[in-house]
């Protein structure tokens, strides 16, 4: 197996305490083996390798890992974005366009658009992608997005509870849902996704969605508190969703239930999700990712890669944004953007299987052991995403050992 050591690092963002203080070194070196990195430490008693990177004092943290996309859709939808701007408020309605020109293109389409998000991102530094169906909405629609999909991304999750479809009675529509669409997409799928909004599926809607995905043994997840205030986040921590997505509008009791739902014994709490790229495109309240943090959640920073709401799969931006308008420093919205994206999909840890069955190494932090997936930054330290907004910093990507970039 072929050894790449990286040395020279002026600081390396591992996300791990066992290695330097905080979960950053300085004058560091990292070896990859294969798929994974097998030394971190100082440059100085740095092993050889069979290749040498020399990162010339420049920062290197983990590939981002964006927990929150929907990439498997056609169409456009400039004119719906102008007229938000023009001061149009954001409504779920408008996922039925993108729903009709998702179902009338073709597979190859579909995949070349995918392939082309994908594409994008790993140029911006980002080696771990979630995406969801939702802009299918029937059987045949929706299980071909999660399969399409699959080939694309680390981990696909089935969004049925999008929106009903235009014209589609609404308690037929979550009979189905719940039903034989559930269980035709549950083989392609790791996770159950549901719009827990006004305009989408209200409180008893989203319990029989949650409920029924659990009962056939898929992690959930919640899109919730975007629109309004609402009982989304709630359910969420209720029914051990991996995590609530959006959270513009929560209360100091949400945050609360957000926070405690780590301090159960041998269970594992609910992740806090914002997505600022999202919440400026839809010029929405900013989530309150600090307030968040404060209380004791666990944070992850997502992009919401999608043709409505945030049509960027920039992390870099994300970044940016959490740090220079919602409060965040630089270290904190790294952490959530990388290993908070890792706990928000069940990543985090060795073993867990990519959508082909693969089992694969943990990802978000860069140890000995973990997934060998790294950004080289073109400039001395993490600090310069935000200090530089909207700069193209990524200069390498490792993922999964390979050189992307
Ligand atoms: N909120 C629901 N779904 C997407 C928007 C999808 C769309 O408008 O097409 C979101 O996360 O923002
Ligand atoms: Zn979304």
């Amino acid at each position: 197996m072929t050894s790449t050591l990286i040395d020279n690092i002026g600081e390396l963002t591992t996300n791990d305490d066992t290695v330097g203080s905080g979960g950053r070194l300085r004058d560091a070196a990292v070896v990859i083996e294969g798929e994974r990195v097998v030394w971190v430490g100082p440059s100085k008693e740095a092993p050889a390798g069979d290749e040498r990177v020399d990162a010339g004092g420049r920062a290197v943290l983990p590939g981002w890992v964006d927990s929150h996309t929907h990439m498997v859709f056609a169409g456009d939808r400039t004119a719906e974005f102008e007229a938000r701007m023009a001061g149009e408020a954001y409504a779920a309605g408008g996922i039925n366009v993108t729903v009709e020109a998702t179902r009338a293109a073709s597979d190859a389409e579909l995949a070349a658009n995918l392939a082309r998000l994908v594409g994008e991102a790993r140029r911006g530094g980002t080696t771990t992608m979630e995406t969801k169906t939702g802009y299918g909405l029937t059987v045949d629609d929706e299980v071909r997005a999660a399969k399409l999909a699959g080939d694309h991304v680390d981990a696909v999750t089935f969004l049925g509870a999008h929106v009903v479809p235009a014209g589609e009675d609404p308690d037929a529509y979550l009979s189905l849902v719940t039903g034989p669409m559930l269980s035709a997409v549950a083989p392609h799928v790791s996770a159950v996704d549901v719009f827990c909004e006004t305009g989408a599926f209200d409180e008893a809607s989203t319990r029989r969605v949650l409920e029924t995905a659990r009962a056939s043994g898929l992690a959930t997840r919640v899109h919730g508190n975007q629109l309004g205030h609402g009982p989304g986040a709630q359910l969420a921590v209720e029914y051990g969703s991996l995590s609530v997505d959006h959270l513009g509008f929560l209360t100091p009791a949400d945050i609360e239930a957000l926070a405690g739902s780590w301090n159960g014994e041998g269970t594992r709490g609910t992740v806090a999700t914002v997505l600022p790229a999202c919440d400026l495109s839809t010029r929405m309240p900013l989530a309150p990712a600090r307030d968040l943090l404060d209380a004791g959640a666990i944070l992850a920073i997502a992009s919401n890669c999608n043709p409505g709401t945030s049509y960027t799969s920039s992390m870099g931006f994300c970044v940016a944004t959490a740090v220079l308008q919602m409060g965040l420093t630089i270290q904190e919205a790294v952490l959530a953007a990388t290993l908070g994206g890792a706990i928000a999909l069940g990543m985090h840890e060795d073993g867990w299987l990519d959508p082909r069955g693969i089992t694969q190494a943990a990802v978000g932090r860069i140890a000995p052991g973990s997934r060998a997936d790294l950004q080289l930054l073109e400039a001395p330290s993490v600090t310069h995403l935000a200090y530089r907004p909207g700069m193209p910093l990524t200069s390498a990507v490792w993922r999964a050992g390979l050189k992307v970039l």
